[in-house]
């Protein structure tokens, strides 16, 4: 029996987009046949899948990190990059997935319960998609985005058919032992166990598993001992067994009242994910009582006197010794059938294509905010505005006015007119600080340029064909005045 890990810290990057690639078409006697650079390929994202292969989050114990593919940057001829595959991480059936904070993110329950862990990046746009009535032939395209990254906790509640539930050194880790392959750790001290183990038991035909927790106190509802780490998972059993000491020598505790004391804690137990798939309280869970330790005389002659009083409320009352083996073939196959009637009782379980995402933000604003570090600065906070930045290629000119233009129509320059930036103010999109130079000089407007550079960037220097004419007049008129010989 491997180890029994429930709970296990992971970090998901999903791979990059591809860049976008910006290139010319060229072809014989067609020197500049226009844009043909291809779009980057978007990453790959990394997903958790339930897989009912799988039991326990051992794996990711070894190898917490997981990372997805890149996207592959686009290709002249109008050739997109190849898209970066998903990572597919399988989890088992009843995994909780919490964001690094403890906040429960999904509770993913079903075959095939899907999980978006990471997003991948988006690929960049290449110079063929961004060319334009206005900009023809774009000498740039858009950068890809990274993917994302975040760390998350994956914690799996011991999804056993029965729970054993008892004082501590009632002999759960022992009976375990005996009807199952796992050898848990077995002391005569209380809180032996510290984190549960799950054996697999065989009854003729059957199987079922159970599921040796810490032991239980008083109190542990509120959090006394072991105590919610120990109710935790015992949410998601069939049956509960209770394993009664006969053989305890403390004061004030017999089978009836240690029974009685645990039952109070299991309804005062709230469980954190009591309406997610109809499990029900746990007070509506089949019981069984184990009275353990008969080998013992005097525990022998406890059992017949409690016996009777325990059959009256209505619960299958079961005598063993762990330790010298007795009693286990009937409680084995009885907890057999328990299980089977349980599972045959529940609404078959679907398998689920149920595909769990994080909220959509809604991502169209953005706010402009002044800067408390820098006098006269701002901050431009806004999804979009933020991955325009990242989608930048900071060196071009071209991609710079394509960038203004974005920002521009998106009203952002509007608004820091508007909250009264000056031209030069610094001004910060994720992780860029420029200085602000409005695009439009305030009140002017300019017109749409043909292709290439963005004229607000750099006054074009080209001779126009009214200045050409005018050149050549002034040559000629030369050439008659003789001056050519000089
Ligand atoms: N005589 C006798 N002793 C037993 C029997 N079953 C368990 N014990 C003893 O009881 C002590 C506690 O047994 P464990 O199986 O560790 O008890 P536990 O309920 O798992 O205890 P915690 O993990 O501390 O909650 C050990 O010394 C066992 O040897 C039994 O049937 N007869
Ligand atoms: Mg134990």
């Amino acid at each position: 029996m491997s180890r029994f890990v429930d709970r296990v810290t992971i970090h998901v990057t999903a791979g990059n987009g591809g860049h976008g690639c910006s290139s010319v078409h060229r072809e014989k006697f067609k020197p500049l046949g226009g844009p043909d650079g291809g779009n980057g390929g978007n990453g790959g994202s990394v997903r958790l899948v339930v897989d009912p292969q799988v039991h326990t989050l051992l794996d990711f114990h070894f190898r917490p990190h997981a990372k997805g593919t890149n996207g592959k940057p686009g290709m002249g001829d109008n050739r997109d990059g190849a898209t970066g595959e998903d990572l597919i991480l399988k989890v088992p059936d009843g995994t909780v997935v919490l964001d690094a904070d403890g906040k429960i993110l999904a509770d993913l329950v079903g075959a095939g319960t899907t999980f978006d862990a990471a997003q991948g990046g988006r690929g960049g746009l290449g110079n063929a998609s961004l060319a334009s009535r206005a900009r023809r032939a774009p000498g740039f395209a858009l950068l890809g985005e990274e993917g994302q990254s975040r760390d998350l906790v994956l914690e799996l509640k011991s999804v056993a058919d029965v729970g054993l539930v008892g004082f501590p050194s009632a002999g759960k880790s022992s009976l375990v032992s005996v009807l199952s392959a796992a050898k848990p750790k077995i002391a005569d001290y209380p809180f032996t166990t510290l984190v549960p183990n799950l054996g697999v038991v065989q009854a003729a035909g059957d199987i079922f598993t159970i599921a040796d927790v810490p032991g239980l106190i008083p109190g542990a509802s509120m959090g006394r001992g072991l105590g919610l780490e120990f109710l935790r998972h015992l949410e998601r059993c069939a049956v509960l067994a209770h394993v009664v000491d006969c053989a305890t020598l403390e004061p004030g505790r017999d089978p009836v009242s240690d029974i009685d004391a645990l039952e109070a804690e299991l309804a005062a137990y709230r469980p954190a994910l009591a309406a997610d798939h109809g499990l029900g309280d746990l007070a509506d869970r089949p019981r069984v009582v184990i009275l353990n330790k008969i080998d013992v005389p005097d525990a022998a002659e406890l059992a017949d006197l409690v016996e009777p009083e325990l059959v009256q409320r209505g619960w299958p009352v079961y005598r063993i010794s762990a330790v010298s083996r007795t009693g286990l073939r009937e409680l084995t196959f009885a907890l057999a059938k328990m299980v089977a009637d349980y599972r045959a009782a529940q609404p078959k379980a679907q398998p689920r294509r149920q595909v769990i995402r994080p909220v959509a933000v809604d991502d169209s604003g953005f706010t402009v905010v002044p800067d408390p570090a820098v006098e006269g600065g701002f901050i431009v906070h806004g999804a979009r505005p933020e991955r325009w930045i990242a989608q930048t290629q900071f060196e071009n000119d071209e991609a710079v006015g394509y960038l203004a233009d974005r920002l521009n129509r998106l009203g952002v320059e509007d608004e820091l007119k508007r909250l009264g930036a000056q031209p030069g103010a610094p001004v910060t999109i994720g992780a860029m600080t420029f200085d602000w130079e409005p695009t439009t000089p305030m009140g002017e407007d300019v017109p749409l340029t043909g292709r290439g550079t963005d004229v607000r960037l750099d006054r074009s220097e080209r001779i126009g064909a009214a200045e050409r004419k005018q050149a050549r007049r002034a040559r000629r008129s030369r050439f008659e005045d003789g001056d050519v010989h000089e």
